[in-house]
């Protein structure tokens, strides 16, 4: 059977003068590493309806990104200070992940993704969150050296018996944090699945999902292929998105 097609969102960005479409290349490395097959959602000004790329794929990550959600969507304003933002990646990926959802597709969303998923569904953020009473800063020094800007730095505790804890286990993962903003307002129809020492939201799942449906603030798809735990999360969904394909092929019989 062919590899099951895995929708990866991409960001409005600028190369060479001109307006291009993309997401870095560990998202799509680590969706193909884990035996599925990559195909970009392009994010033009136009926005893309994705119903026709969802009639044949089995599941979507929801990458991460520097830019933040514009605050209008939910109930903030959108101040210069709080960008940079992609709101024509906003109109893209906020409803692709209520489709995806309706439709009951595995949906991995990470870091802009979790956030962006909890926004879909009526949830708010923190611009700042270092600036948050009692909150560490959870960013990353910018630094052109990747693996030192990714590198795992501290431990989230994920909730017992959870969906994440059906992935790693009860304990505590460490995991690596580049990200400026953080999950305010829990959405309704989201569970915790992990927390930071400060209380920060790291991981979420939707309530009574019928697939595998998580978003994680942190950053999986980078140590993929050498991090236990962030292996384990790319597995359990590309697992999802086989099981996917397999249904989808048994009611095409
Ligand atoms: N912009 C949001 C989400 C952060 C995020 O997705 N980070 C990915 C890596 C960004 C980089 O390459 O620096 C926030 O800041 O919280």
């Amino acid at each position: 059977m062919a590899p099951p097609l895995v929708v990866v969102t991409s960001d409005a960005i600028t190369h060479n003068d001109a307006s291009w479409s993309g997401t870095p290349s560990t998202y799509v490395t680590a969706v193909a590493v884990s035996g599925c097959m990559p195909v970009q959602l392009p994010v033009i000004a136009q926005t893309l309806d994705p119903a026709p790329l969802l009639d044949v794929a089995s599941g979507v990550l929801v990458t991460g990104s520097r830019s933040n959600v514009h605050p209008p969507l939910y109930g903030a304003e959108a101040t210069e200070e709080a960008g940079p933002y992609d709101e024509a990646r906003d109109r893209t990926t906020l409803p692709l992940i209520r489709e995806t959802l309706r439709r009951g597709l595995p949906l991995l969303c990470i870091c802009r993704g979790v956030q962006e998923l909890n926004v879909a569904l009526g949830g708010s953020l923190h611009a700042e969150l270092h600036e948050v009473e009692g909150r560490n800063d959870h960013r990353s020094p910018p630094q052109p050296d990747l693996d030192a800007r990714f590198a795992l730095r501290h431990d989230v505790t994920v909730a017992r018996g959870g969906c994440l804890a059906a992935i790693l286990g009860d304990g505590p993962v460490f995991v690596n944090s580049v990200h400026r903003q953080g999950i305010d307002r829990i959405a309704d129809g989201l569970t915790v699945e992990a927390l930071a020492e400060d209380g920060t939201v790291e991981a979420v799942s939707v309530t009574g999902a019928r697939a595998f449906a998580l978003g994680v603030q942190w950053h999986p798809e980078h140590w993929v292929r050498t991090d236990p735990a962030s292996k384990a999360i790319f597995e359990a969904f590309a697992d999802a998105c086989r099981a996917a394909q397999s249904a989808r092929t048994k009611e095409a019989a």
